[in-house]
């Protein structure tokens, strides 16, 4: 395989007793790409991520990260080799706030356990990187509220700040922006575009705004299987991949938000 593909499956296939969720998918992630996964409602674009992830296990196909194959291995065990997620709806801690919450993350990646308060106090490269990651995610002045007073928005930049705790040389973005009040969406689009260049990313996005500022490739996604893949410019004029989003009463050349998401 070329090493400038970092994540790569192939012939994945998923199914569900009698539905097929993931028909015999294969996609490449180049290195430092900003890949987007798009595709209508019930398309299998969760169905794929969690075959990614670990979560699921496939039916047929196999997964490659850095050129080994981790079709077996368990979800932490891909963690720990690079590949990262964040979820369409937050999975924090309330009561911890960003400071603790990252200051933990941050420990138990550089092998200190989960003794956030210790390393906090004692630790200055753990509490380093903690700080550095609350100015980077626009969370320096909530560092130390409770996660659950925190805006929506703020606890989404949470989300990917601890995701690059990890240090993952793939992050896979899982509607970022989704739910997120039009007053802060800024702030999100803005940090999500200033990803650090080296991490590869793989968005799942409704918000075609964001998709289309952000992505240099696209993989759509229908009924389970790959319609078509190409550079932003190709999948806007691809005649099937406007009949397919025809049916959803918008646009794709217009950059507007191609239906409502479903989550957050
Ligand atoms: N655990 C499951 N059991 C049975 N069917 C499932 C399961 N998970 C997903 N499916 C089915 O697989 C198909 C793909 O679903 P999936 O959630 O992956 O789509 P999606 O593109 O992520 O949709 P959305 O944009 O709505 O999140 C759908 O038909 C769904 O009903």
């Amino acid at each position: 395989m070329s090493a400038d593909i970092v994540l790569s499956c192939e012939g994945l296939v998923k199914r569900f007793g009698g539905i097929t969720a993931t028909n015999n998918v294969t996609l490449n992630l180049k290195r430092g790409a900003r890949h987007a996964l798009i595709g209508p409602n019930g398309a299998g674009k969760t169905t794929l991520i969690n075959l990614l992830t670990g979560v699921l296990e496939p039916t047929e196909g196999r997964i490659t990260l850095e050129g080994e194959d981790i079709s077996n291995l368990a979800p932490h065990r891909r963690v720990r080799r690079g590949m990262v997620r964040t979820f369409q709806i937050n999975q924090l801690f309330n009561s911890m706030t960003p400071l603790e919450t990252l200051a933990l993350v941050v420990s138990q990646h550089q092998g200190l356990g989960a003794t956030w308060w210790r390393s906090l106090g004692r630790n200055a490269a753990v509490a380093e990187r903690a700080e550095q990651l609350l100015a980077q995610f626009h969370l320096a002045e909530v560092a130390n509220q409770r996660t659950e007073h925190l805006a929506y928005g703020k606890r989404r930049l949470l989300e990917i700040a601890i995701a690059l705790a990890c240090e993952p040389r793939v992050l896979l973005l899982d509607e970022p922006v989704a739910g997120v009040p039009a007053g802060e969406r800024e702030e999100l689009l803005q940090t999500v575009a200033a990803l650090p260049a080296d991490v590869s990313v793989l968005l799942i996005e409704h918000d075609m705004d964001l998709v289309f500022s952000f992505a240099d490739r696209m993989t759509v996604l229908v009924n389970g299987t790959v319609l078509t893949e190409g550079t932003p410019e190709e999948i806007e004029s691809n005649p099937e991949v406007k009949a397919v989003y025809l049916g959803h009463g918008d646009e794709l050349n217009e950059a507007v938000p191609l239906e409502t998401p479903n989550h957050g």
